[in-house]
């Protein structure tokens, strides 16, 4: 094109000379004002770029500006140069790819069984919001899956199951319970808090010291400091110290009204680790038949559901399980009480975080990291361009998206991705082959939700839906997998 322009450009100079007849003119002014209209509706050609994951530390050093100005939070690959992105068909342009596109969809058999397409699980969705978690399942079924079960809040189960017969719903916990355990708990906390600030000053001997001199003590002190058996020493130190004996009785009320409450919260500490463990041991139960777990999708933010979801993830880093983290667990990683689990799944290699621009900028940069190649899980920065990224190298999804952007749609990214990591576990079984392939198939998720929803966008327009792009995900799959068979 701009071999076009600038033929055009010189014969424009050339024959515009006054002595050049008055047609040829008008023809070469058709010709020039062709070849711009044409330069700017075609882009310029892309330099070109090989499949293999580009390592973030060999770019320009304009990415290194940008990414010091969000050196609070967590380094943005999208900020970065965005020279090396990549669309679907540039994979089949290039012969020394690392990544095989065979590898990325389980074959078909006549010995194939339920399940061995992929068994997917989403732990979301609460009474605030039921649509992300269906909308997650849901797009691992239109992917491909073979089941999907979602793990909620129990007030969310019945409208999830109406929403699609296909998926299995089992509410794992009542956020109207954790709600009335919150409650009770901060009520005794207030409680202990009145007498906490009850500053009366007593005497007594100093019996801890054996020695006969006495001090003044606050009830405070007494209260917070000393075990049962000690208040009782400390009650028998009162009798025998305290002449007014209703102060007497004041203070061994007091004592004994916080004993109580202290017991009252202990016991409610223990009835709710034991519901939270429950609810922990129903998703973990699931366990051994998943390929794949997605945490986040319409969760909420209870801190309760936050102690879940910690236990959860704990147990599936122990199981060796891929865990594909969006939406609200991301708010919870981002939180200083959770810091040190957020790093325990930076260097989990089954990780795979899928941030927004939100999310991206509330995560904190890891402390106990040397480098970016410490960490070892896979984070997907959705936007305009999706920035696929393990350790330093990163890849960006420049396939076109629609111009509408319902809610919902990162939920269905969260859900086919699922179904991406699935098939990579059923095909690789965990080799290192597959440890490389797993973040190409993450980029290829994300190429796939993007021309999905360029589709749907192109149906409906403006009322374009989380749904549509559900509905587009099978044609979109089958498309790639044809293109995979032509190659
Ligand atoms: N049907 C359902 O059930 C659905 C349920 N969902 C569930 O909702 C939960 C919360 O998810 P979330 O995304 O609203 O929370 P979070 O990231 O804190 O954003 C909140 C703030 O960030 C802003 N903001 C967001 N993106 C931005 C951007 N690109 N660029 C700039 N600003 C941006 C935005 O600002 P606003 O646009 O309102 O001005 C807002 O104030 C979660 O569980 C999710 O799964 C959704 O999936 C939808 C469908
Ligand atoms: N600026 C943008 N331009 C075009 N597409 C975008 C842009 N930002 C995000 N997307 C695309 O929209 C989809 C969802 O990303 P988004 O950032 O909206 O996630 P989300 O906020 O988690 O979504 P949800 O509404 O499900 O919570 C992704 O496929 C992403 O590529």
């Amino acid at each position: 094109m701009t071999l076009v322009l600038s033929y055009a450009v010189n014969s424009l100079h050339r024959y515009m000379h006054p002595k050049t007849p008055l047609s040829k003119r008008l023809a070469v002014g058709w010709l020039f004002l062709i070849s711009r209209a044409a330069a700017g509706f075609c882009p310029s050609p892309q330099p070109q770029q090989s499949t293999k994951f580009i390592s973030a530390s060999a770019k320009s050093s304009s990415h290194h500006r940008h990414s010091s100005n969000i050196s609070a939070s967590f380094k943005s690959y999208n900020q970065m140069s965005t020279a090396h992105t990549q669309k679907w068909a540039d994979v089949f342009t290039h012969q020394n790819s690392n990544y095989s596109p065979q590898y990325l969809f389980p074959p078909f058999s006549s010995r194939s069984h339920k399940g061995s397409h992929g068994r997917i699980a989403i732990l979301g969705g609460s009474n605030k919001y039921t649509g992300a978690p269906y909308y997650a399942a849901q797009a691992a079924l239109n992917c491909g899956v073979d089941l999907a079960t979602v793990f909620c809040a129990a007030e969310a189960s019945v409208p999830i199951k109406c929403y699609s017969p296909e998926l299995m719903v089992q509410g794992v916990y009542s956020i109207e319970r954790f709600d009335a355990l919150l409650e009770e708990e901060e009520a005794l906390l207030a409680e202990l808090e009145k007498y906490k600030h009850k500053n009366d000053l007593i005497t007594v001997d100093n019996f801890d010291n054996g020695d006969d001199t006495t001090s003044n003590i606050s009830l405070d002190k007494l209260l917070l400091e000393h075990d049962d058996s000690h208040n009782e020493l400390i009650q028998n130190e009162l009798l025998k110290n305290v002449d007014d004996t209703k102060k007497m009785d004041d203070i061994v009320n007091k004592l004994q009204k916080v004993k109580q409450l202290q017991e009252s919260l202990q016991e409610l500490q223990d009835r709710q680790m034991e519901i939270i463990s429950k609810s922990v041991r129903d998703v973990v139960s699931m366990f051994p038949t998943l390929h794949a777990l997605c945490v986040g999708p319409g969760l909420g933010r209870h801190p309760l559901v936050f102690k879940v979801v910690q236990q959860v993830l704990q147990r599936g880093m122990e199981s060796n399980l891929t865990l594909i983290l969006d939406a609200d667990v991301l708010f919870m990683l981002s939180l200083e009480e959770y810091r040190e689990l957020y790093e325990e799944l930076l260097k989990y290699e089954g990780c795979i975080m899928t941030p927004n621009v939100m999310e991206m900028k509330r995560l904190p940069s890891p402390s106990s990291f040397g480098s970016e190649n410490d960490k070892k899980n896979i984070i997907v920065e959705k936007g305009h361009v999706d920035a696929v990224s393990r350790g330093d190298v990163v890849m960006q999804c420049a396939e076109e998206g629609g111009l509408k952007r319902s809610g919902g749609i990162g939920d269905v990214l969260a859900g086919t991705i699922s179904a991406y990591m699935a098939w990579n576990q059923i095909i690789e079984r965990g080799n290192e082959g597959g440890k490389q392939q797993r973040a190409f198939a993450v980029w290829t998720a994300c190429c796939t939700v993007k021309r999905a929803t360029k589709l749907a966008f192109e149906n409906k327009r403006r009322a374009m839906s989380s749904r549509d792009v559900l509905d587009e995900i099978c044609g979109v799959i089958a498309h790639m997998e044809d293109d995979i068979e032509r190659r």
